[in-house]
């Protein structure tokens, strides 16, 4: 059974084609730099066991023009991999903020696609364009299942005292306002491999995905306990382009004082923050190369990151009592050593100790960092939650 998966994510669009239920997938790729200059598509096919990879660079407006052009290349193109649109059983759609009503694979339907809209305003970079990737989905292959996979739905395990805010009960109970946490099929995919990895079920992990959004979880015996994003993607760790938390003073403050709208402050803390509002790029590479020529505020951007994970790490450290692992993942946590050492330095007292070399020699797949001798195992998983996706939509056809 042939199950295509779209991740939308907030600066990209990745996609694999899985015969299921293979982990290799029949091809898979990326489209990088959505909406602005640069923009490329790299299209990899292992179709009859040969590796041929092809890239395409050009103008992409939007996520939905992405995945059109994506789905061209292969129904259509020379680099097709099947036949017919109908080849397709089921398409798995990552969908960002899935709100209090979603808990698990859901198939979508116009009602589901109208509750995937409510949430709009509370994922503005992601639930819009994961509806505009659905509706494309949609058109092209009109006979195949369309399955909505939810970041929120690993999360409903969260109990009361780190899902509920210290606001009055009546904005919970009438507006939903809860933590819900994201990137969920990531924190599930890559706790599973560490619970394996291990070989402990009993296990206190905390899981670090650090892409253009970045999240960290508390994971008890593989259920999330608590998690830094809240209500929306938007608190806890610094990431691209949004701040993570800061205080809602701030928010009065600039309403007040400096006339902000709604609109420049929802654009302020989501798209101009982070690594991009402190350092000058959302692009870890972009800071890492103006840190190393002596930029200041790079150098300054790095700090921020780094310190406010550590931190996280020592809150979670204390509601777990103590860790078996750290999981480091995504994009800048699988590839960028330097800051795997900036947030484990200082971490003796957590028994958290890097080898070095090991940790600077990491090329893939999942290994430990740590030094042999560490009292706490320090991972890098690669994440995948187009294959975490692909798994609970194959389970959904029973
Ligand atoms: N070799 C690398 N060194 C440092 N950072 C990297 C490297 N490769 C990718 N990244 C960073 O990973 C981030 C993107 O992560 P990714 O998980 O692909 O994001 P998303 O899925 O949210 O679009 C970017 O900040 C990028 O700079
Ligand atoms: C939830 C979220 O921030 O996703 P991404 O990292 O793909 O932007
Ligand atoms: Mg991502």
């Amino acid at each position: 059974m042939n199950i295509l998966v779209i991740n939308s994510g907030s600066s990209s669009l990745k996609y694999q084609l899985f015969k299921m239920p293979n982990q290799s997938p029949i091809c898979s790729g990326l489209v990088e730099r959505i909406g602005i200059e640069g923009a490329f598509i790299k299209h990899t096919s292992f179709k009859g066991g040969e590796k041929s990879v092809t890239e395409k660079s050009g103008s992409i407006s939007d996520h939905a023009e992405g995945l059109r052009q994506v789905l061209f290349m292969l129904i259509d193109g020379k680099d097709a991999v099947i036949d017919s649109p109908d080849d397709i059983a089921a398409v798995g759609h990552r969908v960002v903020h899935g709100g209090e009503h979603f808990t698990g694979p859901t198939l979508i339907t116009a009602d589901v696609k109208a509750q995937i809209k409510k949430l709009f305003s509370l994922a503005p970079l992601h639930n819009p364009v994961n509806l505009n990737c659905i509706e494309v989905a949609e058109k092209t292959f009109p006979n195949s299942k369309q399955i909505a996979v939810f970041d929120t739905a690993f999360h409903q395990t969260i109990p009361v005292e780190a899902f509920r805010y210290a606001i009055p009960d009546q904005y919970y109970r009438q507006d939903g306002i809860r933590v819900y946490g994201f990137h969920g099929t990531s924190h599930k995919y890559v706790s599973e491999q560490a619970i394996k990895w291990l070989n402990k079920k009993q296990s206190k992990l905390i899981s670090i995905h650090l892409g253009n959004g970045c999240s960290i979880t508390a994971i008890k015996n593989g259920r999330s306990i608590d998690t830094s994003m809240g209500f929306g993607p938007l608190s806890g760790l610094v990431m691209g382009t949004r701040s993570g938390d800061i205080d809602p003073s701030v928010i009065f403050h600039l309403i007040e004082h400096a006339g902000y709208s709604l609109s420049q402050l929802s654009t302020l803390f989501n798209k101009q923050s982070g690594l991009l509002g402190v350092g000058g790029s959302s692009d870890m590479r972009d800071i890492r190369k103006l840190a190393s020529d002596g930029n200041d505020e790079a150098i300054l951007a790095l700090t921020l990151y780094a310190y406010r994970i550590k931190k996280f790490i020592g809150a979670y450290a204390a509601i777990l009592n103590g860790i078996d692992a750290i999981i480091f993942t995504a994009g800048v946590g699988e590839n960028d050593s330097a800051m795997r050492a900036a947030v484990c330095s200082e971490l003796d007292y957590l028994g958290l100790s890097l080898n070095a070399d090991k940790n600077s020699s990491y090329t893939g797949g999942i290994m430990d960092v740590s030094a042999d001798d560490a009292k706490t195992r320090i991972l890098v998983i690669p994440t995948n939650e187009e294959y975490e996706i692909a798994l609970q939509c194959y389970a959904m056809q029973g």
